[in-house]
C-alpha cells in the first residue's frame, strides 16, 4: 500500500514496475494546469461510469459523460474520495467488468493518454483483490495495476502521459483485462502530442542521450551531459542503495510470512486432522441418527398401528358392552316381572315342596305296600289248600257219546270234590279217594277252571315263573282244558285275555311288553309252530344263563292286544302233528307247548322283569298195548311215553329234593327247566275219564298227580289280612296322579326359575370378563403411550444433540476456510 494521502510524490521504481516508460503514476487526483496550453492539448476527457462535469472559472475543465466503451458495467459510490485533486467527484464512479474503450476520429499522430483509478469497491481490502493490466492500441501499458495496495480504498490514482500514436484511421483503443477481480476505471484523458522526454538512459558514446520511447539521440552540451550523467548515477546509486534495503525487507518479510505460512499451514494440517475426525464423527453420527430416525419411524408406525386396532378394539367392547349391559337389564327387568307375577312363588315352593315330601312317602308306601301284596297274593295261593308250590287240578270230562251208548260203569266219585277229594271206585266197591287243589266235575265249565287257575297264571306279571300243563290218557280232555273250542275257550286263551286285561289296569304303574312264541316237541325234536316255512336247520334248547334256556330261531310274536292272541294259538293249533288211534280219534301226537315272554317295568319303581309262562298240552299218556299201534304210530307213541317219564323223573328228583335235576333228560323237560321247581310256580291239570274201561289209565295217571302234587318246592304261608292293602290300593291311583302333576309342575318351575338364574349368571359373568377385558385393554393402551412418550422424548434428545454437532461442525468449517483464505492471501 503506498503511504496514504499525503504521499503523492513520484515514485520511479513503482513506475517502471508498473508503467511503460515514460509514464509514470500519480498518487493523486487529476489538477487542472492553469496553462493554456496544457488546456488545449486535451483532446477527450470522459467520466467513466459517470456524467458530464463542468467545471467554469480560471481553469475551465469539460468532462463528457461516458461513451466510447464497450462492455462492462457502471459503479458509484456516496463516499467521499481522499486526494481527487480539482474533481474529486470523477473518481466517485467507474466502469469495471469486462469493458474495453475505442476513441474514433483523431487526428492521426502523437498523444498521451491519463487513465484516473480509485478503489471504491473493496474499501477493507485485502491487497490483491483487484489486479488487472490496460492495454493500448494492443501494447501494454500497465502491468498488474492494485490501485488498492497502491493508495488504499476511496483516494485516487493516476497513470499519466501513457504515450500513443493515432493511425490513419484515428483510432485510439484502450483496453482492460483483470489478472484477479474485474478491472475498473474512473476516468480517461487523451491528450494531445507526445509525453514530454525524460532521460533515462545515455548513449554509446556517453556523450547523448537516447529518448525512452523512441531512442532518438538528445543533443547536450558535454557540462549539461557530465551534470546529467552525475545527477542519472547518484541518483540511481541512491536507488540501489535504497531498493537493496527494500529488497533485504522484504526478504526479512518474506522469510517471517513463510514462517508464519509454515506455522499457518502445520495449524492447518492439524485443523484438517480435527476437520477430517470431525467429519467422520459427523458421518458416524450422521448415520447413527439416520438409523434412529428410521428405527422411530418404525416405532411411530408401529404405534399408530397398534394405537388404531387398540382404539377399534375398545370401540368394540364397549359397544359389546353396551349391548350386554342392556341385555343385562333385559333380563333383570324380565326375571322382575317373573317374580312379580307370581307372587306365592315362596308359598307354592314351600307347597310343591311339602307335595315332594308326602310323594316321597307315598311312593316308599306304595313299594312296601306292592311286596305286601304280592305277599298276600303268594300266601293266598297257598291257602288254598296246598303247602307245595306245585298245585294239581283233577278233571274228569263227561262220558262220550260212545261211552254213554254202552251204558258204562262210571268208576269216579265227586261226592266231596268241593273238598279236592275225588274217589275212585276199584274192584267195584273198594273206593279210593285221591286229595287234589281241586277237583272239577264233567259239569264244571271253562270258566271254573279258569277260575282257580287264573291266579297262578297271573302269577307271570309278577314276574314270577309259571307252567301250567295238562297231563292225562288220551281223550281225556287235555287240549279241551289248554286249548278249548272257539265257543269254549281254553285256559291259553282265557290266561292271555286276562294278562292284557290285567296289564291295562296297570298301565299307570307299570308297562308290560308280552310276546308269544308256539312250540311243539315231536319224537324228541323242537318244532316252531308259527315259522311259515320249516327252518334250515333243526331247532336246538341253548342254554342263555344258569337254569335259563332258549330256542334261537324260534318265532316270538309280539302281541298287543287280544285279538291278536287267537289269531296266533290258532296258527300254532293248525300247524300241530295230530293223528288218530283207537281211543282218539283227533289225538295229539306232540306236546304243544306255548311260551309266553312277559318283559314288565315297574314305572314307580323302575324295577324290570322278565318272566315265563309256559302252556303245555302234553301228548296223551297212553300204554302202547292198550293204543296197539305200530310202525310210525309206535315210535311216536315211545317218544311220548320217554318224554313222559323224563317229566316223571323230574318230579321225582325235585319231591326228593335231589341235588340233581334231570331236566336234560327229553326235549321236554330242558324246555321247562326255568319253569318247573325252583323259584316257579307250577300248576297241573291231571285229565282222567270216568269210563270203568280206562281205570287203568286213570289210576295211573292219579297216582302220576298225587306223586307232583306231593313236591314240596317251598314252606307253606299263612293267609294275611288284605283289606287294608285293598284300601291302599284303591287311594294308590288317585294318589299316584295327582303326584305326577304336581311333580310336573314343580319341575317345571324348577326348571324354569333355573334357565332364568342361569342365563342371568352366565350373562353376569360374561358382562364381568368383558369389563375385565376393558380395563387390561386400558392398561396396555396406556403403557404404550408412555412408551412412546418415552420414545418421542428420546428422539428429540437425539435430535437436539446431533443439531449441536452440526453446529460444532459449521463453525468449524467456518474456520477451516477462514484459514485457508489467510494462507491464501499470505501465500499471494
Ligand atoms: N270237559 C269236557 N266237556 C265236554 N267235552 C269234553 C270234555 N273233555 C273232553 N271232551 C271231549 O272229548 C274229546 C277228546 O278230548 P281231547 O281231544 O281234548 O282229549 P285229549 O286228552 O287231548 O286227547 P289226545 O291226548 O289224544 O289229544 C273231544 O271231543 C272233547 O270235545
Amino acid at each position: 500500500m503506498g503511504d496514504g494521502g499525503s504521499d503523492t510524490g513520484e515514485d520511479p521504481m513503482l513506475d517502471s514496475l508498473i508503467c511503460v516508460a515514460g509514464s509514470s503514476i500519480k498518487k493523486s487526483g487529476f489538477i487542472a494546469s492553469h496553462s493554456t496550453d496544457e488546456r488545449e492539448r486535451r483532446v477527450i476527457f470522459v467520466n467513466a461510469g459517470g456524467e458530464e462535469l463542468r467545471r467554469q472559472g480560471h481553469s475551465e475543465i469539460e468532462v463528457e459523460a461516458d461513451r466510447f466503451f464497450q462492455g462492462g458495467d457502471v459503479l458509484r459510490t456516496d463516499e467521499e474520495v481522499a486526494d481527487g485533486g480539482d474533481l474529486p467527484s470523477i473518481y466517485q464512479s467507474a466502469r469495471y467488468g469486462n469493458f474495453c474503450y475505442e476513441f474514433r476520429d483523431l487526428p492521426p499522430g502523437d498523444y498521451s493518454v491519463d487513465l484516473h483509478f480509485a478503489e471504491i469497491v473493496y474499501t477493507n481490502g485485502p491487497r490483491g483483490m483487484r489486479v488487472f493490466n490496460v492495454f493500448i492500441q494492443d501494447e501494454k501499458a500497465v502491468s498488474e495495476l492494485d490501485v488498492y495496495s497502491i493508495v488504499g480504498a476511496n483516494r485516487a490514482l493516476q497513470v499519466m502521459n501513457i504515450p500513443v500514436s493515432a493511425g490513419k484511421d484515428g483510432v485510439v483503443s484502450v483496453n482492460f483485462q483483470g489478472v484477479v477481480g474485474s478491472p475498473t476505471v474512473s476516468g480517461i484523458c487523451i491528450k494531445q502530442g507526445a509525453p514530454e522526454l525524460q532521460l533515462v538512459s545515455s548513449g554509446r558514446d556517453g556523450k547523448s542521450l537516447l529518448c525512452d520511447n523512441c531512442f532518438a539521440p538528445v543533443k547536450l552540451t558535454a557540462a549539461e551531459n557530465k551534470a546529467a550523467r552525475m545527477s542519472f548515477t547518484a541518483k540511481y546509486e541512491r536507488e540501489i542503495r535504497e531498493l537493496k534495503a527494500q529488497c533485504q525487507m522484504k526478504q526479512d518479510e518474506c522469510y517471517e510470512a513463510w514462517m508464519s505460512l509454515t506455522a499457518a499451514n502445520q495449524e492447518l494440517e492439524k485443523v484438517r486432522a480435527e476437520l477430517d475426525v470431525k467429519f467422520f464423527q459427523n458421518f458416524t453420527l450422521g448415520q447413527a441418527m439416520e438409523k434412529e430416525t428410521e428405527k422411530m419411524a418404525k416405532i411411530s408406525s408401529k404405534y399408530e398401528h397398534d394405537r388404531r386396532l387398540w382404539v377399534a378394539a375398545i370401540d368394540e367392547l364397549e359397544r359389546k358392552m353396551k349391548a350386554i349391559k342392556s341385555e343385562h337389564s333385559q333380563l333383570s327387568f324380565e326375571a322382575h316381572q317373573c317374580a312379580n307375577s307370581i307372587p306365592g312363588l315362596n308359598q307354592m315352593v314351600t307347597a310343591v315342596q311339602s307335595l315332594v315330601g308326602q310323594y316321597d312317602d307315598l311312593k316308599m308306601k306304595f313299594n312296601e305296600e306292592q311286596e305286601r301284596r304280592k305277599k298276600l297274593y303268594n300266601q293266598l295261593l297257598e291257602s288254598k289248600g296246598c303247602t307245595g308250590n306245585i298245585r294239581v287240578f283233577c278233571r274228569c270230562r263227561p262220558l262220550n257219546m260212545e261211552e254213554a251208548s254202552s251204558r258204562p260203569q262210571t268208576v269216579v266219585e265227586f261226592t266231596d270234590a268241593k273238598d279236592g277229594d275225588l274217589g275212585v271206585l276199584m274192584n267195584g266197591s273198594n273206593k279210593k279217594i285221591y286229595k287234589f287243589d281241586r277237583v272239577y266235575t264233567p259239569k264244571d265249565d271253562q270258566c271254573d277252571v279258569f277260575e282257580d287257575a287264573s291266579p297262578v297264571a297271573t302269577s307271570v306279571l309278577d314276574g314270577y315263573n309259571v307252567c301250567i300243563f295238562a297231563y292225562g290218557q288220551t281223550g281225556t280232555g287235555k287240549t279241551f282244558t289248554m286249548e278249548g273250542t272257539e265257543q269254549n275257550r281254553g285256559v291259553n286263551y282265557r290266561t292271555l285275555e286276562l294278562l292284557f286285561k290285567i296289564a291295562e289296569d296297570r298301565k299307570k304303574t307299570i308297562s308290560y311288553d308280552i310276546s308269544v312264541s308256539v312250540l311243539e316237541v315231536y319224537n324228541e325234536q323242537v318244532r316252531d309252530l308259527l315259522a311259515s316255512s320249516p327252518p334250515a336247520k333243526r331247532l336246538e334248547i341253548k342254554q342263555v344263563s344258569e337254569g335259563v334256556n332258549h330256542v334261537p330261531g324260534v318265532v316270538d310274536m309280539k302281541v298287543e292286544n287280544v285279538d291278536e292272541v287267537w289269531n296266533i294259538l290258532q296258527t300254532g293249533s293248525n300247524a300241530r302233528a295230530v293223528g288218530s288211534n283207537n281211543v282218539n280219534g283227533h289225538s295229539s301226537r306232540s306236546h304243544c307247548m306255548i311260551c309266553t315272554v312277559v318283559r314288565a317295568k315297574n314305572l314307580v319303581t323302575g324295577e324290570c322283569t322278565r318272566s315265563k309262562l309256559w302252556l303245555v298240552d302234553l301228548a296223551g299218556s297212553e300204554r302202547l298195548a292198550k293204543t296197539d299201534v305200530q310202525g310210525e304210530r309206535l315210535k311216536e307213541a315211545q317218544s311220548i311215553n320217554k318224554s313222559l317219564s323224563a317229566l316223571g323223573d323230574v318230579i321225582s328228583a325235585l319231591a326228593t329234593k335231589s341235588s340233581h335235576i334231570p331236566y336234560r333228560n327229553s326235549k321236554l323237560t330242558h324246555l321247562l327247566q326255568d319253569s318247573l321247581g325252583g323259584d316257579s310256580k307250577t300248576l297241573m291239570f291231571v285229565q282222567i275219564s270216568p269210563s270203568e274201561h280206562d281205570l287203568g289209565e286213570t289210576v295211573s295217571s292219579l297216582n302220576f298227580a298225587t306223586r307232583v302234587r306231593g313236591v314240596e318246592l317251598g314252606p307253606a304261608k299263612k293267609q294275611s289280612d288284605t283289606t287294608e292293602i285293598q284300601k291302599l290300593k284303591l287311594m294308590l291311583p288317585f294318589c299316584l296322579c295327582q303326584l305326577k302333576c304336581k311333580d310336573d309342575t314343580i319341575r317345571k318351575l324348577e326348571e324354569n326359575v333355573q334357565a332364568l338364574e342361569g342365563k342371568t349368571k352366565s350373562k353376569e359373568q360374561f358382562s364381568k370378563s368383558q369389563q375385565d377385558k376393558i380395563i387390561d385393554l386400558e392398561n396396555q393402551v396406556e403403557l404404550k403411550a408412555e412408551l412412546c412418550g418415552h420414545l418421542e422424548k428420546r428422539l428429540s434428545q437425539v435430535y437436539e444433540k446431533m443439531q449441536r454437532k452440526e453446529e460444532a461442525c459449521y463453525s468449524f468449517q467456518q474456520k477451516v476456510i477462514s484459514f485457508i483464505i489467510l494462507a491464501t492471501f499470505q501465500r499471494s
